[in-house]
C-alpha cells in the first residue's frame, strides 16, 4: 500500500467537514455534491474486497429512484450479490474517516479481514444516466488505481447488468459472457425460444408500453429491442429525451401514488409497465374499460412466476421445493393466495433485497419479490443440472416442459432483480399461458392499502422484531397499533424506520377502503 500516494490523492477528493453517512439498505445515497470523497474511498474499499475474495468486485454509481440531484454508490460482491454485512460496516467507517485517519482505517480493515495486499485486484464499474454520475465514477476509478487495482469501466449500465457482469466474471463465463452483447444475447435467445412455443401469439401479446422513468432503462432497452423483436415489440415512454429522471414517472412513483406515470397515453386494457431509475424494479398496470387504474405489483408478479414454475414442474414430474419470499409490505391477499390456493410456502424477511435474496437461496427454486417490484427467481445448481438433463432425455410433452424451464432459468437474472429480465419473463409467461393482463390481475384482489411517511425527530427510537411486523420500542406503540387494528376486518398495520430516508414508514391494509380511511381519520398525527 503506497500510503503517501493515498494521502496525496485523497486530498483531491476531500471529505466535507462533519459529514456523516451510513452504508444503508442500498449503499450510500445523498445529494450528489456530497459524494466525491465517498466514491474515491469506495474505489479503495473495492480493491481491498477484491484482494480478500480473490474475485472481481463491482461498483455501481446510482441513486435508483431518488431525485436526479441525488446520487449513490454500492459495492457488488463476487456472485453478483450485495456486499457482506461486515464490509458494510467497513464502508461506513472508511466513508466517515477524517482525512488524517484514512490511512489507519484502511490498515485496520486490511488487518481485520486478513487481506493479502500482494494479491491482484480487479474492479468493474457501472453508472446510471444522472448528470453527476460520470464524474463520480471517475473518482471511483481514482481510488481503484491509487491502490494498484485493475479495472474495467462499463460506462452506462443498469444496476442489474452490473451485477450480471460481476457474476459472469467470477464463474468463468459459465453464467454468461461478461459483455453487454453477452447479456442481450443470453436473455433474448431464451425469450425468443420461449415465445416460439406460444400458441397464442396474436398482436395482443406482442406489444407492451414501457415507462422508463427517464433513466438508463430506456437506453438499454432501445439497444436491446431488436434482439427480441421477433417475440415482443416495446413502445418506450419517458425515455430521457425531455423529462427529468424519476419525476412523476417510474416504478416507484406508480407504486406509491397508485396512478399512471405522466407522459404515457394509455388506452383501456393496454398492458403497460414502469421501470425505476436504474432498472432493477418493475410494476405493471392497465386501465379497465371504465377508466379505473389497476396496479399489478411485485406480489402479483411473484404469484404469476411461481404458479408457472410450479405447473412446469408438475408436467416434468419433478417434485422440487419452491418457496416464495416476501416482506411485511406484501399485500395480505397475495400471501393468502400463495399459501391457500397455490399451496406454496411463503416466508417473510426484513425489507431490503439482500434479506430476500439470502432466504430464497435456501430453496431448490426461490422466488422473491418486494411489493414495489424488485425481485427475481433463484435456482440451485442441482436443479439447473437436473432440468438440463431432463430437457435432453425426457420424451415429448415432458421434454417440452423441461426445455421451457431451461429457457426460463436462462431468462432470469439470478444475480439481482432486473426490470428488463423480469419484463421478458412476464411477457413470455403471459404469451405461453394465453393470459391477458386482466386475467392475470384477477388471480386475487388486493386488500386496499396505503403507505405513508412520517417525519420524526429521531426515527431510531422505533425498533422492530418479527421481520419488522411488530414494534418493540417505544413502549406502548405496538399496543396502540393493536387496538386500532382489531376494529377492522382483515386488517394489518405496522411501522418501521426507513433504511434509506430519514422517515418512519407506516403501512396499513384492511378489507375496504372505507375501513382504511376511517382508521386514519381517527389518527390525525399520521399523514
Ligand atoms: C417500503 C419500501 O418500498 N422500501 C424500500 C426502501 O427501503 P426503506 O428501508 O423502506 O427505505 O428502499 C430499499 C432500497 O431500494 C428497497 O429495497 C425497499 O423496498
Ligand atoms: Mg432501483
Amino acid at each position: 500500500m503506497d500510503l503517501g500516494a493515498i494521502t496525496k490523492y485523497s486530498a483531491l477528493h476531500a471529505k466535507p467537514n462533519g459529514l456523516i453517512l451510513q452504508y444503508g439498505t442500498a449503499g450510500f445515497r445523498t445529494k450528489a455534491e456530497h459524494l466525491d470523497h465517498v466514491m474515491f474511498r469506495m474505489g479503495l474499499l473495492a480493491v481491498l474486497r477484491s484482494k480478500q475474495t480473490k474475485s472481481t468486485i463491482g461498483v455501481m454509481v446510482t441513486a435508483s429512484h431518488n431525485p436526479e440531484e441525488d446520487n449513490g454508490v454500492k459495492l457488488v460482491d463476487p456472485l453478483g450479490e450485495m456486499l457482506a454485512p461486515s464490509w458494510e460496516e467497513h464502508a461506513t467507517c472508511l466513508a466517515n474517516a477524517e482525512e488524517q485517519d484514512m490511512q489507519r482505517v484502511l490498515i485496520d480493515i486490511s488487518e481485520k479481514e486478513a487481506v493479502n495486499l500482494q494479491q491482484d485486484a480487479f474492479v468493474v464499474i457501472g453508472r446510471d444516466t444522472r448528470p453527476s454520475s460520470e464524474k463520480l465514477s471517475q473518482s471511483v476509478i481514482d481510488g481503484v488505481t491509487v491502490l494498484g487495482g485493475q479495472f474495467h469501466d462499463y460506462g452506462l449500465l443498469t444496476t442489474p447488468q452490473l451485477h450480471y457482469m460481476v457474476y459472469c466474471r467470477n464463474t468463468g463465463g459459465r453464467y454468461g459472457k461478461a459483455t453487454i452483447e453477452g447479456y442481450y444475447q443470453k436473455l433474448s435467445k431464451a425469450f425468443v425460444e420461449l415465445t416460439k412455443q406460444a400458441s397464442c401469439s396474436g398482436d395482443e401479446y406482442r406489444s407492451l408500453k414501457v415507462d422508463c422513468a427517464n433513466g438508463i432503462g430506456a437506453l438499454k432497452l432501445r439497444e436491446m429491442e431488436h434482439y427480441f423483436s421477433q417475440g415482443l415489440s416495446v413502445q418506450l415512454f419517458n425515455d430521457g429525451s425531455k423529462g427529468k429522471l424519476n419525476h412523476l414517472c417510474g416504478a416507484d412513483f406508480v407504486k406509491s401514488h397508485q396512478k399512471p406515470p405522466q407522459g404515457m397515453e394509455i388506452k383501456s386494457n393496454e398492458r403497460c409497465c414502469s421501470f425505476d431509475g436504474d432498472a432493477d424494479r418493475i410494476v405493471y398496470y392497465y386501465h379497465d374499460a371504465d377508466g379505473h387504474f389497476h396496479l399489478i405489483d411485485g406480489d402479483k408478479i411473484a404469484t404469476l412466476i411461481s404458479s408457472f414454475l410450479k405447473e412446469l414442474l408438475v408436467e416434468i414430474g419433478e417434485s422440487l421445493n419452491i418457496g416464495v419470499v416476501q416482506t411485511a409490505y406484501a399485500n395480505g391477499s397475495s400471501t393468502r393466495y400463495l399459501e391457500e390456493v397455490m399451496k406454496v410456502p411463503v416466508y417473510c424477511t426484513k425489507t431490503g433485497v439482500k434479506h430476500l435474496h439470502h432466504k430464497a437461496q435456501e430453496f431448490d427454486i426461490g422466488v422473491y419479490f418486494e411489493a414495489n417490484g424488485h425481485g427475481t427467481a433463484l435456482f440451485s445448481t442441482a436443479v439447473e443440472m437436473k432440468i438440463k438433463q431432463s430437457a435432453e432425455q425426457l420424451e415429448d410433452k415432458k421434454r417440452k416442459a423441461a426445455k421451457m424451464l431451461e429457457n426460463i432459468i436462462d431468462l432470469f437474472n439470478q444475480a439481482a432483480g432486473d426490470a428488463i429480465s423480469d419484463m421478458l419473463v412476464i411477457e413470455a409467461i403471459l404469451a405461453l399461458k394465453g393470459l391477458t393482463v386482466q386475467q392475470w390481475d384477477a388471480l386475487y384482489t388486493d386488500l386496499p392499502n396505503r403507505q405513508l411517511k412520517v417525519q420524526v425527530a429521531d426515527r431510531r427510537v422505533i425498533s422492530t422484531t418479527d421481520a419488522e411486523r411488530q414494534a418493540v420500542t417505544p413502549p406502548g406503540l405496538q399496543e396502540a397499533i393493536n387496538d386500532l387494528v382489531k376494529k377492522y376486518k382483515l386488517s394489518r398495520a405496522f411501522v418501521r424506520p426507513s433504511g434509506t430516508e430519514d422517515v418512519v414508514r407506516v403501512y396499513a391494509e384492511a378489507d375496504s377502503q372505507v375501513s382504511w380511511d376511517s382508521s386514519i381519520e381517527k389518527e390525525p398525527n399520521i399523514r
